[in-house]
């Protein structure tokens, strides 16, 4: 049996979470229980975690959750009056970068990495179609730390599709999915461990 056919095989087995205008699939737990756990120690301790910064209506938004952002070359980009540059990969997040994409079939040549400390921090509802994004691309998150709930929200019919994200599980966005689905990672009062997204992406 070939690499292609593995792929295939591993496709064919997903669901597709949306009933429509777009693609899901969660691959559940692609790591190990000790490979999450290190790497969600190695995420927290030596990616450049920064608070994200913007002008909304001329008023200073500083986020309670972190990021920081890599990419194959130092590329940056303007919005919301701040300059933000890609830092390059550290091996270990390349070698996280290779595993995603195998499983995927998909190849990314940026990462988007957020850290929320708590409950209190998450994402409100958005979709991810910047113009240095690739049209339709794939968007591949990998999770580390405490189990948190995701949302999809049609941005027409309104309709919603949750599911919860375990610790070292992997879930991509496909298609036409960004351009007619909001998601949200909703805030909770539930005491929940500390939790680390990598959003790996294609830009242009
Ligand atoms: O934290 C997550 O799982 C998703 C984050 C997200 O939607 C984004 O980075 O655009
Ligand atoms: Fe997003």
């Amino acid at each position: 049996m070939t690499s292609t056919d593995l792929f295939e095989n591993d496709d064919m087995k997903l669901i597709n979470l949306l009933p429509r205008d777009g693609v899901v699939h969660y691959h559940g737990k692609i790591l190990d229980a000790v490979t999450a756990d290190r790497s969600l120690d190695k995420c927290i301790s030596e990616l450049r975690w920064e608070h994200d910064r913007a002008f909304i209506y001329g008023k200073e938004i500083v986020t309670k959750r972190k990021m920081a952002w890599y990419a194959d070359a130092p590329v940056s980009y303007t919005y919301s009056g701040y300059t933000k540059v890609a830092l390059v990969w550290p091996d270990f997040l390349r070698e996280i970068k290779q595993l995603v994409e195998s499983h995927s079939g998909d190849v990314f040549n940026s990462c988007l990495c957020n850290f929320y400390s708590a409950g209190e921090e998450g994402m409100s509802w958005h979709s991810d179609a910047e113009k240095d994004l690739v049209e339709n691309g794939s968007i591949a998150a990998l999770s580390l730390g405490g189990e948190r709930k995701f949302s999809f929200k049609h941005k027409q019919t309104g309709e919603t599709v949750s599911l919860t994200l375990e610790h070292g599980s992997l879930l991509i966005m496909k298609g036409t999915t960004q351009k007619n689905w909001l998601h949200s990672l909703p805030k909770t009062k539930k005491n929940v461990e500390p939790r680390v997204s990598l959003t790996f992406r294609q830009m242009c």
